[in-house]
């Protein structure tokens, strides 16, 4: 069984791989919906995976750092695509979310987003 839970965020960047004078070497903003799934069988006495305010609670530094924030001064996310924001996160996150499953960021109003499960198992460390 999988249980997700959302959040927003507003934030700012520049590509550092774009060309000169594209958009994208400018300074612009995006609005984040950031999906957190975890798996694991519902506990048998309160029927839950793990308690939405857990997660909350799980998540709620990471958002902090990444809110109103130029995401290329975050240590880590100096290349902030949406690949290295899900990595981030995942980073972030899995030792604090026991059965992490998922990490996926998207921008809505671009119709586009990154989907990420975590290192694959034979990566080096
Ligand atoms: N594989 C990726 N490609 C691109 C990424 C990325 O993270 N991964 N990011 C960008 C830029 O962030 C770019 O700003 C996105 O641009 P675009 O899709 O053109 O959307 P808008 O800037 O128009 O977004 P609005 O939020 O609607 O203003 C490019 N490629
Ligand atoms: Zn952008």
């Amino acid at each position: 069984m999988r249980i997700y839970k959302e959040f927003y965020f507003e934030a700012a960047h520049v590509l550092p791989s774009a060309p000169d004078g594209h958009p994208n070497s400018r300074v612009h903003g995006h609005s984040f919906r950031v999906r957190v799934s975890i798996d694991g069988a519902p506990n048998p006495e309160t029927g839950l995976v793990i308690h939405f305010e857990d997660v909350s609670k799980a998540i709620s530094e990471a958002r902090e750092a990444l809110d109103h924030r130029f995401l290329n001064d975050i240590e880590g996310l100096e290349l902030p695509t949406l690949e290295r924001i899900t990595m981030w996160l995942w980073d972030r996150l899995h030792n604090r979310l026991p059965g992490l499953a998922e990490v996926a960021v998207s921008r809505d109003s671009c119709q586009e987003g990154c989907i990420y499960h975590g290192p694959h198992p034979l990566a080096a460390e």
